[in-house]
């Protein structure tokens, strides 16, 4: 699924369309180019599942977890792991955990993924405005996707 982002606001939109869909132990992979928009959009997320705390890209720690909120939020950005070293972050626990994990630059962390995921893949199409190709894998990632178009399409 494809959909035209065309301001900041649509993109945090997006995000909190899906806030309320979300379950513990699902997991989300953006991937896009620096300044894409991917951390907007997880700052989108954090806000609709009631954090408050200011979510910035957790470049140097790696993870960063947030408790406050509906569902615990795992946000990940493994843009470091460039030349590997991601085997000994247990990303599994946190896939499997009680929370929303959101993994920014998935693809230097390709052979931990879950069987089940939303991909968002954000590209710059404009100043303001991205585009996102929204992909599913699993039978969870599948439902999540379908009840996100749902949302989106206003059903
Ligand atoms: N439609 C839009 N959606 C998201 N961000 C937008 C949009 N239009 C402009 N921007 C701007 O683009 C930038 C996106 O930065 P952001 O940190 O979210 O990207 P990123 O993909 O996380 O990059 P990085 O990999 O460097 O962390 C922000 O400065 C934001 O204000």
């Amino acid at each position: 699924m494809k959909q035209t982002l065309e301001s900041v606001t649509a993109t945090q939109q997006l995000a909190a369309q899906l806030a309320p869909l979300l379950q513990p132990g699902d997991v989300l992979l953006l991937t896009g180019e620096l300044g894409a928009g991917k951390t907007t959009f997880t700052q989108g997320l954090a806000h609709a599942l009631g954090i408050k705390r200011y979510v910035k890209s957790p470049t140097f720690t790696l993870i960063r977890e947030y408790q406050e909120g509906r569902l615990p939020l795992y946000h990940m950005d493994v843009y470091r792991l460039e030349n590997g070293g991601g085997d000994d972050l247990g990303l599994e626990e946190y896939f499997d955990g009680d929370g929303v994990s959101v993994v920014e630059w998935p693809q230097f962390v390709a052979d931990l993924w879950p069987a089940n995921y939303l991909s968002f893949d954000f590209s710059r199409t404009g100043d303001q405005q991205r585009q996102v190709q929204i992909t599913a894998q699993g039978q969870r990632g599948t439902a999540l996707l379908q009840a996100l178009a749902e949302v989106m399409n206003g059903k």
